[in-house]
């Protein structure tokens, strides 16, 4: 298998820090853990593969359950932390605990501070109250040194609203489902007027989930004039508008291809031509249940 040898740009963050422009996950379809309690080692294995390869920004959560692999495949990388970007999220049944539950997680990731927590969705705190509470949970954390940088997942435009009422810290971030299906142009401006970075999850949605669409067969095409595969034109247009795509695989040959998408640039037209197609269609594949139907945003 090539190793690309490849640089991974990196996007700078409204605290001063950096994020390297692609992400590896750990929550997904490929892995699913049957007893929290055991590790898993084809996990391990598959970290351990990313990293070898060049993948430096790993995003965990503490509902994967996947903490304690990513830190065994951390330590057994032999890679210096201080290389290494780690994100992991609060759940909602520790949405009161932000101060314990970000212990724990260090604990199972076995590391002394993680670069970025998050809180993983918004909807268990109803309240404006709520939200603000626990954004200040959030910057105690940060304080503490146990996480670099702080940020958000799912937020709406209504819930960082809420929480840049009283914020002391800016969330560096908010990561979201972003692919050409759900494009949230209104929540995207909300980020740039805010200084608040878009790290898009499920980038290879239009490729993987969403077929037949009305990107495919322009993107069929980019695909031969970039000989690249169509995952990495769907990486590419995220990190050519400064989205931080978090993708993933258990697969060494796909996460090496996956690396192709920092070896070349699509052009303006290309990417609102992508823009445009992608707006025909409408489709998110994550807790749709918890958006309201026509919420685009
Ligand atoms: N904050 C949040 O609420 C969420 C965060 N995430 C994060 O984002 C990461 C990536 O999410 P995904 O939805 O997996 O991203 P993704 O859209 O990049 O899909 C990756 C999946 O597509 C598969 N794939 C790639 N090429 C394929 C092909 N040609 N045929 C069939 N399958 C193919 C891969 O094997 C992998 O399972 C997660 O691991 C997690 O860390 C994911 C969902 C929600
Ligand atoms: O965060 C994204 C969705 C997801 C993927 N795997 C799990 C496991 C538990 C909660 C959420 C998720």
């Amino acid at each position: 298998m090539a190793n690309l040898n490849v640089t991974i740009p990196k996007l700078k963050l409204n605290d001063g820090k950096s994020m390297p422009m692609l992400g590896y996950g750990t929550g997904t379809a490929w892995y699913k853990k049957d007893n929290d309690s055991k590790t898993d080692q084809a996990a391990i294995d598959a970290v351990k593969s990313a990293i070898k390869l060049g993948y430096t920004h790993l995003d965990c959560a503490e509902s994967y359950g996947t903490e304690t692999e990513l830190g065994t495949a951390i330590k057994e990388s032999g890679v210096p932390r201080e290389e290494l970007f780690v994100t992991t999220k609060v759940s909602k049944d520790n949405i009161n605990d932000i101060a314990g539950a970000i212990q724990r997680s260090l604990e199972k990731l076995q590391l002394d501070y993680v670069d970025l927590y998050l809180i993983h969705q918004p909807w268990f705190t109803v309240s404006e109250a709520e939200l603000q509470k626990a954004w200040a949970d959030m910057e105690a954390v940060q304080a503490s040194g146990l996480a670099k940088s702080i940020g958000v997942s799912n937020y709406l435009p209504s819930h960082l609203t809420a929480i840049l009422k009283t914020a002391k810290v800016k969330p560096v971030c908010n990561q979201i489902e972003f692919h050409p299906y759900l494009q949230h142009p209104e929540l995207l401006e909300f980020h740039k007027q805010n200084g608040i970075a878009t790290t898009g999850y499920a980038p290879l949605t239009a490729a993987t989930k969403a077929k037949p669409g009305p990107v495919d067969d322009y993107v069929g095409r980019l695909t031969k004039k970039y000989a690249v595969s169509e995952n990495e034109i769907y990486l590419r247009w995220c990190i050519d508008q400064d989205i931080v795509p978090v993708t993933t695989s258990a697969k060494e040959q796909r996460l090496s291809d996956y690396l192709r998408a920092v070896t070349f640039k699509l052009t303006p037209r290309e990417i609102k031509e992508i823009n445009e197609l992608g707006s025909q269609k409408h489709f998110r594949g994550f807790w749709s249940k918890r958006f309201k139907e026509d919420d685009r945003s």
